[in-house]
C-alpha cells in the first residue's frame, strides 16, 4: 500500500510551510523520503527540482550522530507504474543531460559504520544533501543523538564533515551553536552527553546539530511533540528565529494545527497519503475549502481554542 500517493509541493525560498494531518496521514514519510531518509526496501518516484547552483559541495556521508536508525523494513512506500531503472549511481553523480532532479528508487540506509549511504536510482544531476543542504529534526532527540558521544563532538562532527574546518575550529562553532540554542553555559554543555541534559536542552542541541553546516532547508519533524507545553513555545520560538536569522526555508510537519499556524506561512493538508489542501495559513484557519481541514480545526477547538484565536499574535 501507498504512505504517499501524488503529493507535489511549491516550497519557496525563506518560507515557512507546514504540514499537517491525522496521525498515519504521512506527513512524517514525506518529510524522510525529501531527506533521503527512507530505507531501502522503500519504493520512492518523484522528484525534487532545488534551484539551480545551490547546493554545496559536500562529501557523501553524513555524521552517524545526528540521524535515526531508520528500520530497513520500512516497507513499499509508492508503487511505480514504471518501475525502476537498473541505475544506481551514487548520490551527486551527474548524468548525461543534467536535468532536474528525479528523487526515484531506493533511498538510503545505515551502514555498517553507522553511516548513511545514500544511493538513489535514476539520479539526474544533484540531489540536496542530509546535513549540508537539508537539516532534519526529529521528534525525539534521544533517538537522534549518540548516547555514549559528548554534545560537543556531535555537533562538531556535523561542521567537521560538512564544511571541512579544522576539528579546533569545529569545536568553536559548536560552542557557537549551543549559544544559538540558547544552552546555559555552553563550555560545560559540550563535555556533556545526552543522559545529562533535559528533554527541551536535548531538542536545542538536535536543532544545533541540524543547523550547524548552514542548510537551506530545515525540516521538523513533530520537533516539538514530545516537550511540554511551555518547553514546546520556547522552541518553536527558537526555530522561528533561528529560521529568520539564518533565512533558511522551513518545512514545519505537526498533527497540531495551532501550532503550525502559530509558525507557518502556508499549511498543507495531508489525508490518507494525500495532498488535499494548500492554501496561506489565514485562508487555511479562517476559510478551510475541504471539510476535512474543518474538521481538524473543529477538533482542535474542541479541545482548547485560546492558541488558534491568538494565532495572528503568535506568529508575528
Ligand atoms: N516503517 C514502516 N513500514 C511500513 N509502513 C509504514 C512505516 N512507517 C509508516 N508506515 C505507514 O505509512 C503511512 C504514513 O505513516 P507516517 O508515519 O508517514 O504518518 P504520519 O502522518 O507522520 O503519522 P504520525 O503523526 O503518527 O507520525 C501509514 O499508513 C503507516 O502505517
Amino acid at each position: 500500500m501507498a504512505a504517499l500517493k501524488g503529493v507535489s509541493l511549491d516550497v519557496l525560498a525563506g518560507e515557512r510551510l507546514a504540514i499537517i494531518g491525522e496521525s498515519g496521514s504521512g506527513k512524517s514519510t514525506l518529510a524522510l523520503a525529501i531527506a533521503g531518509l527512507l530505507a531501502k526496501s522503500a519504493l520512492v518516484d518523484g522528484t525534487i527540482e532545488w534551484p539551480p547552483g545551490q547546493l554545496q559541495p559536500s562529501r557523501f556521508f553524513a555524521p552517524p550522530s545526528v540521524l535515526p536508525d531508520i528500520s530497513p523494513a520500512r516497507g513499499e512506500i509508492s508503487s511505480s507504474a514504471g518501475g525502476f531503472p537498473p541505475a544506481t549511481p551514487e548520490i551527486g553523480e551527474s548524468d548525461r543531460d543534467g536535468s532536474i532532479s528525479p528523487l526515484v528508487g531506493e533511498m538510503s540506509g545505515r551502514t555498517e559504520g553507522g553511516a548513511v549511504e545514500h544511493r538513489r536510482s535514476n539520479v539526474r544531476g544533484e540531489l540536496p544533501r542530509l546535513g549540508r543542504d537539508i537539516g532534519f529534526v526529529f521528534q525525539d532527540p534521544s533517538s537522534s543523538l549518540d548516547p555514549v558521544m559528548p554534545i560537543g563532538r556531535q555537533i562538531a562532527e556535523v561542521v567537521h564533515t560538512h564544511l571541512h574546518l579544522t576539528w579546533r575550529d569545529a569545536y568553536a562553532k559548536a560552542k557557537t551553536l549551543l549559544e544559538r540554542v540558547r544552552l546555559p553555559d555552553p563550555e560545560a554543555t559540550l563535555r556533556c552527553y545526552p543522559h545529562q541534559l533535559s528533554g527541551g536542552q536535548k531538542q536545542r542541541v538536535a536543532i544545533a546539530a541540524a543547523i550547524a553546516a548552514g542548510p537551506k532547508l530545515l525540516i521538523a519533524d513533530e520537533a516539538t511533540s514530545a516537550l511540554d507545553t511551555i518547553v514546546q513555545a520556547e522552541v518553536v520560538t527558537l526555530i522561528r528565529g533561528l529560521v529568520a536569522e539564518d533565512g533558511m526555508t522551513l518545512l514545519f510537519i505537526s498533527h497540531d494545527i495551532a501550532l503550525a499556524a502559530s509558525l507557518a506561512d502556508r499549511i498543507a493538508v495531508l489525508r490518507h497519503g494525500e495532498l488535499i489542501e494548500l492554501g496561506q495559513t489565514d485562508q487555511i484557519i479562517n476559510a478551510p475549502r475541504q471539510s476535512y481541514t474543518r474538521a481538524l480545526l473543529d477538533a482542535h477547538l474542541g479541545l482548547d481554542a485560546k492558541p488558534l484565536l491568538d494565532r495572528k499574535g503568535a506568529s508575528a
